[in-house]
């Protein structure tokens, strides 16, 4: 049977790795010591369509006694890599002795380049690019909820067995999977969703209260529509992710409240919890993805010679008020605020607007 190693099993780690062994396949967890200790006891599943699962007897693999090891004395097949972007660089260190040389890689992060440093540290192996499009919340303790829909897709392999194996693996009514032929516009179409990922964490509220106030929708539409206008300059056709285009969500954000509920009634759907991962981030004090999410849009418009001061500009303010990232801004100057988070949608409106 192959073997799965699952390394930074958090929320999307853990319903993966969760999900995987209740269907009967060899996985481990590698993850922090918080974390086993909510799911040792056992894990329950659900998700929005009232599936559910209990799942027992985990397996987790010990950071110190990884460490230890060398390649030969450990077998995986699979490698799923779903820490945050910034913390690839890190953990690329770490999974060293789970990597041999036909151990696939998959890189499960939001946003653009979290897969290039694996790329150019693992340049033998197989490295797949995968797009995690549903949200997934602990509920509470040890009880991990899968709160909306779609197919978790992998990229197809140079090798297209690989990816179909994978996926007759693992498609299964807890985790749909697919697999896609044009990886780089799918994550430019979630990536364009994943764009209001700042808005709520700066708003400091539910998705749903977020979408319900037509300023916090303009702010995110303008910021989809530096995106809209990069990816066109790219040559990229962008999938549908959600019930509407690409192209249109932006115009249907912008509508007044009464017509938006009449039209969206799909995206106001949503769970009244549910936060975007960067929320967690912020409220935890902890780095956020921002320069993979709209710091991506930021870097490839000036590359390509397309503005993006909307972007620009949330990047700034989001930097300004979390923890700074390994990667990117240790030591850096930071943009000096006087906002505070909370962020109102007028002052997002006023920011996005200056000259
Ligand atoms: N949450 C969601 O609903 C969604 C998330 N995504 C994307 O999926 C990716 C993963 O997100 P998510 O699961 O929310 O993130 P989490 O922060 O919940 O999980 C990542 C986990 O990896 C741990 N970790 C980091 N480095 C190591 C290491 N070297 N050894 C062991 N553990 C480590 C982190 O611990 P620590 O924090 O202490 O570093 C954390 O517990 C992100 O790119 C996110 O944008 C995509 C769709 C939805
Ligand atoms: C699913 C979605 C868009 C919202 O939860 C997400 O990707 C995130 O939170 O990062």
């Amino acid at each position: 049977m192959s073997s799965h190693v699952v390394f930074g099993a958090g929320l999307i780690g853990s319903y993966l790795g969760a999900s995987m062994h209740n269907l009967g396949l060899n996985v481990a967890l590698v993850c922090r010591a918080a974390v086993k200790n909510n799911l040792a006891k056992g894990v329950v599943l659900t998700d929005y369509q009232e599936h559910y699962a209990q799942v027992e007897n985990l397996n987790f693999l010990d950071s110190e006694i990884l460490a230890k090891l060398k390649p030969e004395q450990i077998s995986c097949d699979f490698l799923w890599l779903t820490v945050k972007c910034h913390s690839v660089e890190r953990a690329l260190l770490e999974i060293a002795p789970l990597v041999n040389k036909n151990t696939v890689i998959l890189c499960c992060q939001n946003g653009l380049g979290s897969d290039r440093p694996v790329k150019n540290a693992y340049p033998h192996n197989t490295v797949l690019r995968v797009m995690v499009p549903f949200n997934v919340v602990e509920l509470e303790k040890g009880h991990l909820h899968r709160g909306s829909e779609g197919h978790l897709t992998i990229e197809q392999a140079n090798r297209p067995d690989i990816s179909e194996n994978l996926q007759a693996m693992l498609n299964s009514e807890l985790l749909p999977v697919s697999i896609t032929n044009d990886m780089q516009s799918l994550l430019w179409a979630k990536l364009q969703l994943n764009l209001g990922n700042s808005i709520n964490a700066l708003a400091d509220i539910p998705v749903k209260s977020m979408l319900e106030q037509r300023g916090y929708r303009l702010v995110i539409a303008t910021m989809m529509q530096e995106l809209l206008a990069v990816s066109k300059e790219l040559g990229l056709e962008l999938p549908k992710v959600t019930a509407l285009p690409a192209n249109l969500v932006p115009h249907v954000l912008k509508l007044p409240n009464f017509l938006f509920k009449l039209v969206a009634n799909k995206m106001l759907a949503v769970d009244p919890n549910v936060r975007t991962s960067m929320w967690w981030d912020m409220s935890q004090n902890k780095p956020t993805e921002i320069q993979y999410l709209n710091g991506a849009v930021v870097g490839e418009g000036a590359r390509v010679g397309v503005p993006t001061p909307a972007n620009t500009r949330i990047v700034a303010l989001v930097e300004a008020l979390s923890a700074p990232s390994s990667k990117h801004e240790q030591g850096a100057k930071r943009v000096k605020t006087a906002l505070t988070r909370p962020v109102s949608a007028s002052q997002l409106q006023r920011l996005i607007r200056q000259h």
